[in-house]
C-alpha cells in the first residue's frame, strides 16, 4: 500500500484530492464500476482508489451515456457503459458501487448482487428495514461483500474513540445518556434527492442514518424504544429537521438531531454547527466533534463531573487518509479474504448492524407521524 504524508490542515479539508497516484496491481487490483453520475462518488470512491493498488475505477454508467462520458473524461476514469444494467452484467467487473438515490439503492443492489458483484452501498442501506434485510440475505447466500458505507466508523479517530467509551464501561462506569447531532443549514437546493419522497428522501434518511448509527455503534447498545419523534415537515411527507428521544438497551437515554433546513443566522445553527456524539457516564462526559469526518477535523473531549475539568485528547489521524480511503481498503480486504471474516476488520458494518438502523430509522418515522419510506 502507498504511504501518504500526513497532511496539513488545509490538506485535509481538500479530501478529494489524492496525494499519490499509484499504478494498479494488474493481476490483483478489483476492477470496481459505479452505477449513475454521482457528485458523491469523486470523494467516496474515486480519489481513494486512485492512491490505491488493489483496487481500480474502471467504469461508470449513467441514465444518459454521454453524462458518463463527460464524467469518465472529468474524473479519469478508462471506460463508460451505456446503462446501469449493462455495467452491472459486465462479467470484467467485480464490484459495482451504488450512490443512487436512497430509493433505488434496493432495486440496483439486488440487480448487482444477482450478477455476482460485490457492492459497496451508500448509506443510507435501502428505504426501510425489510428492503435491507433482503439485500444482506441476498448477499450471504452468494457469499458477496456488501458493505452501507458508514465511512466514518473506519477513520482510526472513530476507532478510538470507540474503544475510548467501551474501556471506560469495562472499568464498570455506567451509561446515562448518549447524544447524536448533525444540523447543517440549508446546503442543498429543494429539487435535491434528499427532499423526494418517491426516492425516500428525509433528512432522518439523510443525516438521521448517522445520528442512530453513532448512538448505537458508540454506546454499543441496541435501541429498545422511540419515544418521541418531532419532524419539521417541509413538503409531503419530507422532514427537513428531525428531534428524536430513544431508549437503549437497560433503559439508557438517548437523543439525536438531524436537520438540513436549519435558519442560517440563528442561536440554533450556532449550537448545531459541529456534528458530535456526546456519551455521559457516571464518572464522565465524552465528546467526539465532527465524528462525521473525522479525516477532515476532530476533536475528543472528556469532562470528569466530580472536578468539572476538561481534557482535549491528542487528534488521531494516523496516514492522514479520509475516511473514504480507510473504508475503501476495508471493503477491499473484505472482498479479497472471500467474505465471512469481516468481523475482524475494525469500524465493519454488519448486515445485522445495517438492518437495526434502518429498524431504528422506520420507527422514528412512525413515531412521528410520517410514512415509512417504500
Ligand atoms: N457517504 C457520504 O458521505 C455521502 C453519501 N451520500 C449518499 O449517496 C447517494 C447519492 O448522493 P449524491 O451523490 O449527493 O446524489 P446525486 O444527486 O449526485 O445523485 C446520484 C445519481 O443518482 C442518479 N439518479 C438515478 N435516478 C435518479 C432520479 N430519478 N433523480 C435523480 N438522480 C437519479 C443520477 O445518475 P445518472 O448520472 O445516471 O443520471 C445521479 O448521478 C445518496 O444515497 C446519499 O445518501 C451522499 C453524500 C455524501
Ligand atoms: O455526509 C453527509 O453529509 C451531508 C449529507 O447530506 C450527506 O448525504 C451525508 O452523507
Amino acid at each position: 500500500m502507498a504511504t501518504v504524508p500526513s497532511p496539513s490542515l488545509f490538506q485535509r479539508f481538500k479530501i478529494a484530492k489524492p496525494k499519490v497516484t499509484v499504478s494498479k496491481d494488474p493481476q490483483d487490483a478489483l476492477r470496481i464500476g459505479i452505477l449513475g453520475a454521482a457528485n458523491i462518488a469523486p470523494n467516496a470512491l474515486i480519489n481513494p482508489a486512485k492512491s490505491m493498488k488493489s483496487i481500480n475505477v474502471v467504469s461508470v454508467a449513467a441514465r444518459d451515456h454521454n453524462k458518463a462520458k463527460d464524467y469518465a473524461t472529468a474524473h479519469g476514469i478508462p471506460s463508460t457503459h451505456a446503462s446501469y444494467d449493462a455495467l452491472i452484467s459486465d462479467p470484467s467487473i467485480d464490484c459495482i458501487y451504488n450512490p443512487l438515490p436512497n430509493g433505488l439503492h434496493y432495486e440496483w443492489t439486488k440487480k448487482a448482487l444477482e450478477a455476482g458483484k460485490h457492492v459497496l452501498l451508500e448509506k443510507p442501506a435501502a428505504s426501510n428495514a425489510a428492503q435491507t434485510r433482503e439485500m444482506f440475505e441476498l448477499a450471504k447466500s452468494k457469499n458477496l461483500v456488501l458493505l452501507e458505507a458508514f465511512h466514518y466508523r473506519f477513520h482510526p479517530a472513530s476507532i478510538f474513540f470507540k474503544d475510548l467509551i467501551q474501556k471506560h464501561l469495562v472499568e464498570g462506569h455506567q451509561l446515562q445518556k448518549v447524544e447524536s447531532i448533525m444540523s447543517f443549514g440549508s446546503i442543498f437546493p429543494k429539487d435535491d434527492i434528499r427532499f423526494n419522497f418517491k426516492l425516500a428522501g428525509g433528512v432522518l434518511m439523510d443525516c438521521g442514518g448517522y445520528n442512530v448509527n453513532s448512538i448505537r455503534y458508540f454506546s454499543g447498545l441496541e435501541v429498545e424504544k422511540v419515544d418521541t419523534a418531532v419532524p419539521k415537515i417541509i413538503s409531503e411527507e419530507i422532514d427537513g429537521r428531525m428531534e428524536a428521544t430513544l431508549q437503549l438497551v437497560g433503559g439508557v437515554p438517548a437523543k439525536l438531531t438531524a436537520s438540513l433546513t436549519n435558519p442560517w443566522f440563528s442561536l440554533q445553527t450556532w449550537r448545531e454547527i459541529m456534528p458530535r456524539v456526546i456519551v455521559e457516564t457516571d464518572a464522565k462526559i465524552f465528546t467526539f466533534g465532527m465524528f462525521v469526518m473525522p479525516g477532515a477535523y476532530h476533536y475528543f473531549t472528556v469532562k470528569d463531573k466530580a472536578t468539572g475539568s476538561t481534557e482535549n485528547l491528542p487528534k488521531v489521524y494516523n496516514e492522514g487518509y479520509s475516511t473514504y480511503r480507510y473504508q475503501l481498503e476495508a471493503f477491499v480486504k473484505a472482498v479479497k479474504n472471500g467474505g465471512g471474516d469481516e468481523k475482524s476488520i475494525p469500524g465493519w458494518v454488519s448486515g445485522g448492524d445495517s438492518v437495526a438502523n434502518m429498524t431504528v430509522l422506520d420507527s422514528i418515522y412512525t413515531a412521528a407521524g410520517m410514512k415509512v419510506r417504500e
